[in-house]
């Protein structure tokens, strides 16, 4: 069956065939949030806030923020308040604004070491820079500037894109972990040297990440067709740029998720035996 990844279950979550199932799975949600947001123009001013101000009254923040963060730190504030943060694959943009949650909290067993590994402010710089620009390219979705109808729609469809491209890329923390028990004498060594380039070499897999691409490209094209339409139609039809999401898990996701592994093995021998 279809299940998340059970964080109650520290060895069922550091088995590496249930994370990459959980990153496989993670694929169609992203190819999916991305397809909702190429609907809509670039809009290139709902990330800059001398463009489209938006007054924020929350002390933890500039007096002026984009829409874009405007409308993903409230999210988060909110989101706080049932717990989301407090879980080990949830990653904050906005930790600044996060409010103690209303439930009674959840006792997660301990599955990864203490690390303050977060790479979301880069996710969100190359979401913006790189992946929005590539994905709306091509499908007439460059920036049209004499409407600004679509600026909120935009927006809630950034905030999923961004929340899953995070949560699939700070899965890395699994995976390093899963790698270092496996291999903890190897990695030892090499976190002692602080050797981040042998590190990165020792939790690179080529022919898994080649699978990874070559299995993007297809869901993008199968989710981004309409069952019911003739293949002639569906080739004009595409609902989504293929190029653009390879190329966003070639050059961002994939390299992303390893910088996270790195950085969170250099520091997994912290307060350990090892140290
Ligand atoms: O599956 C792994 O072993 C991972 O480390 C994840 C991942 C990926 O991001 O998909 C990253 C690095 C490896 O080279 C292969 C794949």
């Amino acid at each position: 069956m279809d299940t998340a990844l059970d964080l109650s279950n520290p060895e069922g979550a550091l088995d590496l065939d249930n994370i990459r199932f959980q990153l496989i799975r993670l694929e169609d949600t992203i190819t999916f949030h991305l397809i909702e947001r190429v609907q809509f123009p670039l809009n290139a001013a709902i990330y800059d806030p001398d463009k489209l101000p938006i007054p924020s009254y929350n002390l933890a923040l500039p007096p002026n923020l984009s829409l874009a963060d405007y409308m993903l730190s409230e999210t988060e504030r909110l989101h706080s308040l049932v717990r989301r943060y407090d879980a080990p694959d949830e990653h904050p943009f906005f930790p600044q604004v996060l409010q103690r949650p209303i439930m009674q909290p959840i006792k997660y067993p301990t599955i990864l070491h203490p690390n303050n590994v977060n790479v979301n402010s880069t996710i969100k710089d190359k979401y913006i820079t790189e992946i929005l620009p590539e994905a709306c390219r091509d499908f007439g979705r460059t920036d049209r500037g004499e409407t600004k109808e679509n600026y909120g729609s935009a927006a809630c469809c950034d905030i999923a894109c961004l929340q899953a491209l995070s949560r699939r890329i700070h899965f890395g923390k699994f995976v390093a972990e899963s790698k270092f028990r496996k291999e903890t004498e190897r990695f030892v060594k090499l976190i002692k040297a602080v050797d981040r380039q042998g590190i990165d070499e020792a939790i690179t897999n080529a022919a898994v990440e080649k699978k990874v691409l070559e299995r993007l490209r297809l869901k993008a094209k199968t989710y981004g067709t309409d069952p019911s339409l003739s293949a002639a139609v569906n080739d004009r039809k595409e609902k989504i740029n293929i190029e653009a999401v390879v190329k966003m898990y070639a050059q961002v996701v994939i390299p992303l998720t390893k910088v996270v592994e790195v950085e969170y093995l250099i520091q997994r021998l912290k307060g350990t035996e090892w140290e």
